[in-house]
Order: structure tokens, then C-alpha cells, then sequence
């Protein structure tokens, strides 16, 4: 049977960024462009980078004869896939959970009709969206048994959430005051070991 790791990788992606694309249209149709898909600028030239890595990677592992017994790499497959679907599920729940709310870029200023979003997946995690994400990409190598882009990807992730929890903390908390903070207390961040905040 053919490999499918490649061809599902390559799903994984496009469905990921369709389904921001969606998201847009559906919740954002006045402000409607190509960045919507999140495929420029934000998360820009390091997030190409990734994809071009883990293609890279792949091929390597192929091309070097070394093979894993088959079970290994049909269990790899099959809990890299479960977990991809996952983190989609996890970060499109988020979306339209938090609908207009939820905006790619963080917001500096409070839009008079931004809300507090508590509910649904909000209510297991204070990120769901970042979660989700994280889980997603970090899946993505799994799927495609690459390791050390299983490594390099978590770590990435890791550093571009520690620096972007933080400060979008903080306009929360300027925006919504005491309701973030009883939020913060009563909901856990999502990724340890990042937030300011308590839990
Ligand atoms: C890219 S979204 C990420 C939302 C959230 N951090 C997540 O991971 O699901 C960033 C925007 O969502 C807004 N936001 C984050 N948490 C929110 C919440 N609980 N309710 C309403 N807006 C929120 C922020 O103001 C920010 O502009």
C-alpha cells in the first residue's frame, strides 16, 4: 500500500487553513483578505519555514534506507492523524465559540462589541484556540514520524505562545478588569507554565 503520511499531511494543512479562511468569511466578512487563510503575514516566514522542514525531514528519513517495523509506523500514523484531528476540532470549536471576539491578530483596543467569552471549550481552558494549534502542528510531525521536527516544533510553538499569552493577558485584562482575573482564577491557561496569571 502506498505511504499516506504525505498526502494526509498535506490535508491536515489545507484544511487547517481553509477552515481560518471560513472562519473569516463567515465572522469577519467586512475585513476580508488573503491573510485571512493565516498564511501570510501572520505567522509568516518562519511558519513556511516549518512546512518546508518537515517536507525536508520526511524525504531524508526516506531516502536514508533506514525503516521502522510496520506496526511502529501504522500506530505512529494513526495516533499522529487522531491527534491532528483533535487539535483542528479544539482550535475551529474555539473560533466559533468566540466568533467576532476571536481576532488572528491581537487586538490593542476594545471594540465596543468585543465580549468576555466564557463558555464552551473557554470554559476548559483560557486558550483553546492556542491549544488546539499547538496540538495541531505538533501532531503534524508526529503523522509524518519526524522527529526532529516533533522537537523543533514544540519547541517553536512553546516560544511563540510564551511571548504571545502574555501580552494578549494583558489587554484583556485592560479591557475586562476584574472579569478576566476571576476567569484567570476559575480557568486554567491551557499551556502551562506561560501565563502570568493564576491557573
Ligand atoms: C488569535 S485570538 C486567540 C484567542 C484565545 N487566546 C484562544 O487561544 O482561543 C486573539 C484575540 O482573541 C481575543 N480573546 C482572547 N481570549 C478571549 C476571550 N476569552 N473572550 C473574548 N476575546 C478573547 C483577544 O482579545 C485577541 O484579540
Amino acid at each position: 500500500m502506498a505511504d499516506p503520511r504525505m498526502p494526509l499531511f498535506f490535508v491536515a494543512v489545507t484544511l487547517f487553513h481553509a477552515t481560518e479562511f471560513a472562519f473569516s468569511v463567515l465572522c469577519h466578512s467586512k475585513t476580508i483578505e488573503f491573510r485571512c487563510f493565516l498564511l501570510a503575514p501572520v505567522p509568516a516566514a518562519g511558519y513556511s519555514i516549518a512546512i518546508v522542514a518537515a517536507i525536508c525531514e520526511f524525504w531524508l528519513w526516506q531516502a536514508s534506507g533506514i525503516t521502522l517495523p510496520g506496526v511502529l509506523v501504522g500506530g505512529l500514523t494513526l495516533l499522529g492523524a487522531g491527534l491532528v484531528l483533535a487539535g483542528w476540532s479544539l482550535r475551529t470549536a474555539a473560533l466559533f465559540t468566540a466568533r467576532s471576539n476571536f481576532t488572528h491578530i491581537v487586538a490593542h483596543y476594545k471594540d465596543p462589541s468585543h465580549r468576555l467569552v466564557q463558555h464552551g471549550v473557554y470554559g476548559w481552558c483560557r486558550h483553546p484556540g492556542y491549544v488546539g494549534w499547538f496540538l495541531w502542528s505538533v501532531s503534524t510531525q508526529i503523522l509524518l514520524i519526524n522527529p526532529v521536527c516533533i522537537f523543533c516544533y514544540s519547541w517553536v510553538s512553546f516560544r511563540f505562545f510564551a511571548g504571545r499569552i502574555p501580552h494578549e493577558e494583558e489587554m484583556l485584562l485592560q479591557f475586562f478588569g476584574d472579569e478576566y482575573m476571576a476567569y484567570a482564577r476559575e480557568v486554567p491557561c491551557g499551556i502551562p507554565g506561560i501565563s502570568r496569571l493564576q491557573r
